[in-house]
């Protein structure tokens, strides 16, 4: 280990919402310890993305919160990224010259129910006909339509916290808010996990492509940042996240596109990818779930399960719905 350049300085752009720092400022501590005495700077920036208030999809997407941060990588403004995968565009390769040079450990991948703080509610059965639940997730909307279809749900944009103080009535929205939907690894990277009520398994809903992954960018021509990242580079996460992010890629969604895609390493090693794509209002859904054979790899198995769901008809799914 250890061959860092002395004296040079990493600096991580990130966004500036409290989880995004609190990713950042995770992994600072995780490159420090793996290589004590490296200088670590965090460069927070508010995007785009995160002034405007309005619909996001009429300003290119969530994608675009990433994309600016990728700019100043490729620009050499800062040396590396702190990514939530589940961000990360599906449609584009890497962006030009960048690579993801390491995945942690993936955290919990489940979807959480919140309630208003003070409520007794605890799950989705709980809440009567009619009541409304916020999410920002076609995905997570067109699942909970499934089994609930007479709940009411909305979007909400903002951090998680904001997010929260519009569930909790401390902040103004345009109409009251019953639950809310996160996930469980946001929470718990602020410090929230206390207010989730209901986890749903990932047979209830399941996850997003890259659900619950940081991924770790930098310039590919960046050898020392290259190799520092490397060392704390999850293998079985980043398998799991490629074959997933195959399958996404495969399908060619768009931001706004119900697609879920959840991949495991069994315990005999081999690797089994479920994906899903839904209509709006998810009444319409394919599913697939294949395993890999043999030693084809993540890649492979990707494109198979997405072919799958093509055959069964996810390309006019995807296009009859709005971007
Ligand atoms: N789009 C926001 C976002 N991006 C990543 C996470 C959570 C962490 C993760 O799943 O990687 C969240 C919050 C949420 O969906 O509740």
């Amino acid at each position: 280990m250890s061959n860092f350049p002395a004296g040079r300085t990493v600096r991580i752009g990130t966004r500036s919402s409290p989880m995004a720092l609190a990713q950042a400022t995770m992994v600072a501590g995780l490159l420090r310890a793996e290589q004590p005495g490296l200088q670590v700077e965090l460069v927070p920036v508010t995007t785009e993305a995160d002034l405007w208030q309005g619909d996001l999809s009429r300003l290119g997407g969530k994608g675009l919160f990433v994309k600016q941060i990728d700019a100043m990588v490729q620009r050499g403004d800062v040396d590396m990224a702190v990514h939530c995968v589940k961000d990360v565009p599906g449609d584009i390769p890497v962006p030009q010259g960048l690579v993801f040079a390491a995945h942690l450990p993936r955290d919990d991948v489940r979807d959480v129910l919140l309630f208003p703080e003070g409520s007794e509610l605890r799950t989705l059965d709980d809440l009567s006909s009619g009541a409304v639940v916020a999410t920002s997730a076609v995905r997570r909307k067109a699942q909970v339509n499934r089994v609930r279809p007479d709940l009411d749900i909305v979007r909400v944009r903002g951090a998680v916290g904001t997010r929260i103080e519009k569930l909790d009535g401390r902040k103004q929205v345009d109409t009251r808010l019953d639950a809310m939907i996160l996930a469980t690894s946001g929470l718990e990277r602020l410090e929230l996990s206390h207010r989730g009520r209901q986890v749903f398994t990932v047979d209830e809903m399941l996850p997003a492509v890259g659900a619950g992954v940081l991924g770790l960018e930098c310039r590919q021509d960046d050898g020392p940042v290259v190799e520092l990242l490397g060392r704390l580079d999850h293998e079985r996460t980043t398998t799991e996240v490629t074959a997933e992010r195959v399958m996404l890629r495969g399908l060619r969604g768009h931001c706004n596109s119900p697609i879920a895609g959840y991949c495991v390493t069994d315990p005999d090693g081999r690797l089994s990818l479920r994906g899903m794509v839904f209509s709006h209002d998810g009444s319409a859904l394919v599913r697939a779930q294949l395993r890999d054979e043999g030693s084809d790899g993540p890649e492979t198995l990707g494109a198979r399960v997405s072919a799958e769901l093509l055959r069964q008809g996810a390309r006019e799914i995807i296009a009859g719905i709005p971007h």
